[in-house]
């Protein structure tokens, strides 16, 4: 990698030989609601993980299927809609491998990176074994803290709306939050006079509220575990989660499905699943590796030089390198430039190499002093 420094740091490229160059900024993203061109972009980045699941090999990108593709016939059509409405139309790498596992019923391990798409994966799956004709919980989605239940929760009530213009005369399908902190007597009459179908909810509320016999959870259809790894390293949790996994309800009337991040030692967990009757035997582990966040190795290189000189120094490292893509970030344009009407910075810099660079580049364009939000939402593409 070379950096360039100025008066303050300026520019920096990821030469050719780094080969996750393009995808060492996508996949800082982690936010959960950032924005859809930064989900574009990350979604992106998914283009080069992997998965361990032996699946028939993905059709070329341009006859990828839709999400709709995918649910149509099995999640209805309103929750199709309205995620489109939202935003999600074509699929990311872990729903396209996970959901025709998820929605022909079988017990599934997602163990993807952290906003890769599993959320959405499992909610999608959720709805589809959901029957809104009946009213009781045949959905639970334990979570491992409250503030991971409210994102969740979130995206389920986004999805159970009704798509604008749509005809619908029947009722939404209803979302309860049971997290910590809540407001659990209001949530036990709520239980008691008009269950929700789907509950979101953290193992410890959950576990008070089956105790005090509020409600069961004979009527479950699919359990989500999400968080998976976090909730089995915490003493406190894994016992309640052992009993709801095995006691509170059983395999044969319930999908299981369990979501993470990370699973150390997934084979050993995979394992456990189907001796510890967690799952059923036919459980089907979808892995989408990682990206390596940073190459293995890194040298940083920076030149120092007048402001003058900067654009110049940047053009001769490009030359040099020849990276396929890079990172470039640019100072702010001051009050004064802008009040004399002259163009922002990171238009100069492109204009600037557009004239001067011959080879190929992908650029990112961050203008400094950005914090993370701001830069996530502003990333400007340019190809030269
Ligand atoms: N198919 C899609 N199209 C566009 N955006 C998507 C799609 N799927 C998910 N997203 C967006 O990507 C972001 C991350 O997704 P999500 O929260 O589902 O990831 P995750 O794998 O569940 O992450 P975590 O490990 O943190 O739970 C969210 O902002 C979500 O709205």
């Amino acid at each position: 990698m070379g950096c360039l420094c100025g008066m303050n740091p300026l520019l920096m490229v990821i030469p050719r030989r780094n080969p996750n160059n393009s995808l060492l900024l996508l996949s800082s993203y982690t936010d959960r609601d950032i924005s859809f061109a930064s989900c574009r972009s990350k979604r992106a980045s998914f283009a080069a993980s992997s998965s361990s699941v032996s699946m028939a090999e993905a059709p070329p990108a341009s006859c990828s299927p839709t999400l709709r593709d995918i649910c149509r016939g099995k999640v209805p059509e309103h929750i199709i809609k309205r995620a489109e409405e939202i935003g999600y139309v074509v699929p990311t790498d872990v729903q396209q491998q996970s959901l025709p596992v998820l929605l022909s019923g079988r017990d599934c391990v997602l163990h993807a990176q952290t906003g890769s798409g599993k959320t959405l994966a499992y909610l999608l799956s959720v709805f589809s074994a959901t029957n809104i004709q009946r009213s009781a919980v045949q959905a639970l989605i334990v979570v491992p803290n409250r503030e991971l239940g409210m994102q969740v929760t979130k995206v389920a009530r986004m999805l159970s709306a009704k798509p604008v213009g749509f005809e619908f005369t029947q009722k939404t399908c209803t979302v309860m939050a049971l997290l910590d902190g809540g407001m659990l007597k209001r949530h036990k009459s709520w239980l008691k006079a008009e269950p929700p179908e789907i509950v979101v909810a953290t193992i410890a509320s959950l576990t008070q509220m089956i105790e005090k016999n509020v409600f069961k959870l004979d009527t479950l259809r699919v359990l989500v575990i999400d968080e998976v790894d976090f909730i089995f390293s915490s003493s406190k949790q894994v016992y309640s989660l052992r009993k709801l996994l095995t006691s509170y309800s059983t395999i044969h009337t319930r999908q299981t499905v369990f979501a993470s991040a990370s699973i150390p030692q997934h084979n050993r967990f995979l394992y456990d699943c189907v001796q510890q009757k967690w799952t059923k035997n036919d459980v089907v582990h979808i892995h989408v590796n990682p990206i390596e966040p940073m190459p293995s190795r890194l040298s940083h290189n920076f030149v120092v030089c007048n402001k003058k000189e900067r654009l110049h120094i940047l053009l001769s490292l490009l030359q040099r390198d020849a990276p396929k893509s890079g990172i470039i970030f640019v100072g702010v344009q001051s009050e004064k430039s802008k009040k004399a009407g002259k163009p922002p910075s990171t238009t100069l810099v492109i204009e600037y190499l557009r004239e001067s660079y011959n080879g190929g580049l992908e650029a990112l364009l961050l203008e400094e002093n950005m914090n993370f939000n701001a830069r996530a939402t502003s990333l400007s593409l340019a190809t030269l």
